[in-house]
């Protein structure tokens, strides 16, 4: 990034002040926003997807209701697709970057009050279709409420809101067949789970029992799941919900983010700098583990330029990963070298040890669970060689792999097929990093 941005603004898509009949100052009411909705026209065409987004007047009526931002903390963007928001003047730690009222917040336990049974109806069919559904009822929540706003076009209070968020999306969900055949095991698992997830939520909000116009809209209903999906912050206390602050949406990703999201007792977003931030810097946050981009890449639909390690990819050796009880971020690849962490090592000596000498296996398996580091060693040594072939024949067939999912990548349109980019660039940072381990591997023997 350069020290300050150039805050480019879109004159074309920012309204007047005169658009707003009746400026309010103070936080306003949940019929206020509705008098607000009034002022404004056009609905939002999804038909679309590179239309220009209406940022500067999201700001704006974001501001009507109480919105509040440091000095200098400006929305910015470098290519009027994506934008983000940045401090120009800096920000010091521990002061309030922005501030946003409840009344423009979306909660999924605010839409639970708002929808009543009928929101409660649809979540018992979601959930009888798949109980893994349940920890994912916030979400639902926010896809149905954004899908309500929707169909009220320009009588939706939170019109403006809308109006400013992308058409476009890159993630998992949004990949069409032809995209999905060209990610590696690891991303093809993420996006497949995600997008069964996806095809529940629709079948459930389909039963009816929510009034929704456009539920048999495609691109409508993924559009909403993809603005609750890629926006939403989750919160713990009092209870587990997700919610939606306009304005604090806007906040990109990195790995070492410089501020902190929370909302009061009132429902108010809150957002503060975690240290002192130097002026022209980002505002960011965490979007998830920062030492793994390929859940983050699934998701949100953008590679994570700032990773450091990579998931190992072993997805046929999740029955052992789940008997040794370790976690998919204890198996990680370095991306700067290509080194491998010792828990892939002990997931590939298990199941050689399963498969050649389950009294072995059985010893070793004490041995990870008693955090036995000798014992463990001892069938290392014994085994390096069984070990060092079998991440050897893993890591070419990655390699292998990754190489022909590009090529095929490389293949399609690029218009028909925007997803591309990402995809190349997510398989080609598994294909540098997967080289150096290979490297690696060769010198060890
Ligand atoms: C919560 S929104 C943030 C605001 C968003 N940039 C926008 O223009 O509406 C999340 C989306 O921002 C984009 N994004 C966030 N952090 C990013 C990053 N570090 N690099 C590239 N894109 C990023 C991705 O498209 C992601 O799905």
């Amino acid at each position: 990034f350069s020290p300050t941005f150039q805050t480019q603004r879109r004159s074309a898509s920012r309204p007047s002040s005169s658009s707003f009949s009746s400026p309010r100052t103070s936080t306003g009411t949940g019929s206020a926003l509705n008098q607000y909705a009034q002022t404004m026209g056009g609905a939002i065409n999804l038909a679309d997807e590179y239309a220009p987004r209406d940022v500067y007047g999201m700001e704006q009526w974001a501001q009507q209701y109480g919105l509040q931002k440091a000095d200098g903390v400006e929305l910015y963007s470098d290519d009027g697709a994506d934008y983000q928001l940045v401090a120009q003047n800096g920000v010091a730690a521990g002061q309030m970057i922005l501030y946003v009222p409840s009344d423009i917040i979306l909660s999924s336990n605010g839409v639970a009050e708002e929808f009543g049974g009928a929101i409660a109806q649809a979540e018992q069919v979601l959930v009888q279709m798949d109980q893994g559904t349940q920890k994912r009822l916030p979400l639902f929540r926010l896809m149905a409420k954004i899908l309500n706003e929707y169909d009220q076009g320009e009588n939706s209070p939170f019109y403006p809101w809308l109006a400013s968020l992308p058409r476009q999306y890159y993630n998992g969900v949004s990949m069409t067949d032809a995209c999905f055949a060209c990610l590696p095991p690891y991303a093809g698992w993420l996006t497949s789970n995600e997008r069964n997830n996806y095809h529940f939520f629709v079948a459930a909000l389909r039963k009816g029992y929510v009034q929704l116009n456009s539920v048999h809209d495609e691109k409508a209903v993924m559009w909403a799941y993809n603005v609750a999906f890629t926006r939403f912050e989750e919160v713990w206390s009092p209870s587990r919900q997700k919610l939606i602050a306009p304005m604090a949406d806007m906040i990109n990703h990195s790995a070492e983010p410089n501020c902190q999201i929370s909302f009061d007792d009132m429902g108010n977003c809150q957002v503060t700098a975690l240290y002192d931030i130097p002026p022209g810097t980002p505002i960011t946050k965490s979007y998830g583990d920062p030492t793994n981009p390929t859940p983050i890449f699934a998701q949100y639909g953008f590679l994570p330029q700032d990773c450091a390690t990579l998931f190992c990819k072993a997805m046929h050796l999740e029955p052992q990963i789940k008997e040794l009880g370790f976690d998919f971020k204890d198996l990680l690849i370095q991306t700067q070298t290509g080194e491998i962490a010792p828990k892939v090592w002990d997931i590939f000596l298990y199941k050689i040890l399963q498969d050649n000498d389950p009294g072995a296996a059985e010893q070793f398996y004490v041995a990870c669970k008693t955090n036995d580091e000798g014992g463990k060693q001892q069938y290392h040594d014994n085994y390096f060689q069984y070990t060092l072939d079998a991440l050897k024949t893993h890591v070419y067939g990655i390699l292998s792999d990754v190489e022909n999912l590009t090529a095929k990548a490389q293949t399609y349109d690029l218009q028909t097929h925007p997803r591309v980019p990402v995809i190349v660039a997510h398989n080609t940072l598994v294909r540098d990093t997967f080289s150096m381990t290979a490297a690696l591997l060769e010198q060890m023997g």
